[in-house]
């Protein structure tokens, strides 16, 4: 219940329970991985006794790394917050007085981001519970597609039956792809008719797009009755051409209506300029482009960034996100509220963990928490202030209220004003992309981007809710989802090595947790050395019958079984209170060892070259379409590797824990007990990246399917494996 005075509190944020239960643990880790340290340094092997002294090194410094590593990711435990909001009393409050919003799509290809797909976006965010005439969406389109221009043309038409079909039955998800999906409901008469036209008038669209993409044009009667495509002349390619700004339904014309009446949401197309020898940024450059033409169009305070796979699943998303804004105590200091990243094609065992449930439960509500939430790139709302580079200050109030269109200038000439700002050269000589905008030059523009925006005394909210704010399509083989992490991991400790490194550069602006929080992910890449160290040294030093931990009767095996067996067990409670099964908790046990033996050591060596100067800021986009086959081994839960190298890694890393732990058994054999307790935690060790190695191997044995591992990869891995045991170990 609320009274007087906390009328104007809008959202309430409660710490998780079991604080300090925690951080007793935390504390008898700390004291294990202590000595742990103080026993391998205390141990070195004498230069002269021939003792494995170089190995010993090496286990000490992974270790000095993994300990060290274990403190800063504890900054994701040490106080874990949820934030809920209050709608009702918002609406109460408010009523009509509610600032408009802004909604940018980002598409970049229409092969890997089939159009289709980008307008199933579009439509469900033009159909928000929220007045149409304060939406707008526009659509930033990289790949410079008329197709694009076409499917959104398309989409324009068709919003004008769906928007009032979902306001009528309440409909969700509000993606006509994802709702089309479910079943027909059978218990309303005139909603099961409804809903029936409505399926068939949405895959009629569908095919004609798709039958446009495939004859490779847009169809002759379409284009002459828009005057738009006439943009893609001869010279126009996707590398090189003029900026492009059509405004498809100019949501000021009182006469711009769906088939109940309503006014609909303005829609805007934007392929800005693009020039080959000009840089052009990526999806940094195209926020940028998109807040430039948007503020002679519309201009709305709030700015909601998706991208284009990511559809708006909660209808009321924008009502919740301003109980943030519009709080009368905490809400001035908000400069964006985060909703998680999710997915709608997740199998129950989540294969690849692309979930990453305990990263969105538990360690980013926990910086956010400190005021710190990271910016993912997509489900982000977004204070147009704080986005372009205005500082914080108590003094200045914003009201975030209603705003008022560009009523004064005609379609064609806001069309042109607009065009003007997306050319190349707008942002020569300016602080775009520095201090304005989102930051240009880092692989990963999101999570930069959301420190500086910090580092000027802004705050941020990480808000997940029961129900889903957005949901896209995550990778549905091995390489994807790595080459995904390559680009994450590589750009996250690229922002580490940088002037935006949160040490210094959030140094007294932001709080030391959230310095912490953020380099829990800045500090992925590195994380590939010690872990590659530890998945083979151990193992190759097993078959040759060296001991690098201590006996299995000493005293000082102890903390290196507590801190493993305490690490484990505390990820799998984590795992479970967030709702995962056994299984997927297993799965991205391998996923780790994965991604950091392979993605990361990519990422670090992509961030060091670019450091040296070596290479230029890239950005390879992730996949969202599948073929059938891939997608039905994704569904059945069997890992697709690639021809890539990552996948030799993989097999070589795997064949020579198998070939270790035989020698290991073997031994234990030929040598007795005593061995076994000299040799033991090596064998456990490899023991079990043997057992999460599991499907490694059975993709090697499997001869029959079409992506079983190829004959040389598989021969190659082995003599590597192989020629690994014949390095000299000192
Ligand atoms: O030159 C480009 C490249 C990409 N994009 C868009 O950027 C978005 C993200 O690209 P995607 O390939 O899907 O990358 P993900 O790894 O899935 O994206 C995550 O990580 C990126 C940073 O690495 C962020 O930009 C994203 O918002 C975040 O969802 C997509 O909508 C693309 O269309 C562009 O607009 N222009
Ligand atoms: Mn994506």
């Amino acid at each position: 219940m609320s009274s007087g005075n906390d009328d104007g509190v809008l959202f309430e944020t409660k710490e998780a329970k079991g604080q300090l239960a925690r951080h007793a643990f935390m504390a008898t880790v700390l004291i294990n991985i202590l000595f742990i340290w103080f026993y391998r340094a205390a141990n070195i092997p004498a230069a002269d006794d021939g003792g494995p002294r170089w190995c010993w090194i090496g286990m000490f410094a992974a270790e000095i790394w993994f300990g060290f590593y274990w403190v800063i990711t504890q900054s994701g435990r040490w106080r874990i917050v949820h934030n809920h909001v209050f709608k009702h009393k918002l609406l109460h409050r408010y009523g009509d007085d509610l600032p408009s919003v802004d909604i940018f799509v980002c598409t970049a290809d229409p092969t890997m981001e089939p159009p289709v797909m980008v307008i199933n976006t579009v439509l469900s965010a033009m159909a928000y519970n929220y007045p149409p005439e304060k939406l707008n969406v526009y659509l930033s389109d990289d790949g410079g597609s008329e197709f694009t221009f076409y499917a959104l043309i398309e989409a324009a038409d068709f919003s004008k039956l769906w928007i009032p079909f979902c306001k009528k039955f309440d409909v969700e998800p509000r993606s006509p792809k994802a709702f089309f999906g479910g079943n027909c409901p059978v218990n309303d008469e005139e909603y099961g008719r409804e809903w029936l036209s409505m399926k068939e008038l949405y895959s009629e669209m569908r095919s004609r797009i798709e039958s446009a993409m495939e004859m490779g044009r847009v169809p002759k009667g379409i284009r002459d009755q828009y005057a738009g495509f006439s943009e893609w002349n001869s010279e126009f390619t996707k590398k090189n051409h003029q900026s492009v700004v059509k405004i498809v339904v100019d949501g000021r014309d009182k006469n711009e209506v769906d088939a109940d009446g309503c006014r609909l949401p303005t829609l805007v197309y934007m392929a800005r300029e693009k020039r080959l020898h000009q840089p052009h940024n990526f999806k940094a450059g195209a926020m940028n482009a998109l807040i430039r033409v948007s503020s002679v169009i519309s201009n709305s305070p709030l700015i909601l960034n998706v991208d284009c796979d990511m559809y708006p699943n909660n209808p009321d998303a924008i009502y919740e996100i301003l109980c943030f804004f519009k709080d009368e105590v905490r809400g001035h200091q908000i400069s964006y509220v985060q909703f998680p990243q999710a997915f709608d094609n997740i199998t129950p065992n989540d294969l690849y963990d692309n979930a990453l449930p305990v990263i969105h439960k538990v360690e980013l509500p926990a910086i956010g928490g400190y005021g710190s939430a990271l910016y993912c790139g997509t489900g982000c709302f977004h204070r147009r202030e704080g986005l372009c580079g205005r500082k914080f200050s108590r003094d200045f109030k914003l009201l975030l209220s209603n705003t008022h269109k560009n009523t004064l200038i005609s379609v064609t000439e806001l069309e042109e004003a607009a065009k003007a700002l997306a050319d190349c050269n707008y942002e020569n000589g300016t602080n775009w992309g520095r201090e304005m905008g989102l930051i240009y030059g880092i692989a990963a523009e999101d999570v930069v981007t959301g420190l500086t925006v910090q580092c000027r005394g802004w705050k941020s909210v990480y808000y997940a809710p029961q129900k889903k704010g957005f949901l896209g399509v995550a990778p549905m083989t091995l390489d994807q989802a790595l080459i995904q992490y390559t680009r994450w991991s590589g750009g996250l400790f690229q922002i580490f090595c940088s002037k935006y490194c949160p040490f210094i550069y959030g140094h007294g602006k932001i709080k030391f947790l959230a310095q912490m929080g953020y380099s829990m992910y800045l500090l992925w890449a590195p994380n590939s050395l010690p872990t590659l160290y530890y998945v083979t040294i151990p193992s190759i030093c097993l078959l040759k019958g060296i001991t690098l931990f201590p006996q299995v009767t000493s005293p000082w095996l102890i903390p290196f079984a507590y801190v493993f067996i305490a690490k484990t067990v505390y990820s799998m409670v984590e795992a479970y209170m967030s709702d995962c099964t056994l299984l997927s908790w297993w799965n991205a046990q391998r996923m780790w060892v994965i991604r950091r033996t392979t993605s990361f050591l990519f990422g670090f060596v992509d961030a060091v070259m670019k450091q040296l100067g070596l290479s230029e800021t890239s950005f390879v986009i992730t996949t969202k379409v599948t073929d059938s086959d891939s997608r039905k081994r994704y569904e059945q839960e069997v890992i697709e590797f690639g021809c890539s190298t990552f996948t030799s890694i993989i097999f070589t890393s795997a064949m020579l824990n198998l070939f270790a732990l035989t020698g290991g058994l073997l031994l234990f054999v030929t040598e007795g007990a005593e061995a076994l307790a000299k040799l033991a935690p090596q064998i456990v060790l490899c023991g079990l990246l043997v057992a999460i190695n599991i499907p490694v191997y059975k993709a090697a044995l499997n001869r029959n399917d079409k992506v079983c591992l190829p004959v040389s990869i598989v021969l190659k891995s082995i003599i590597l494996a192989s020629l690994a045991f014949l390095l000299p170990v000192f």
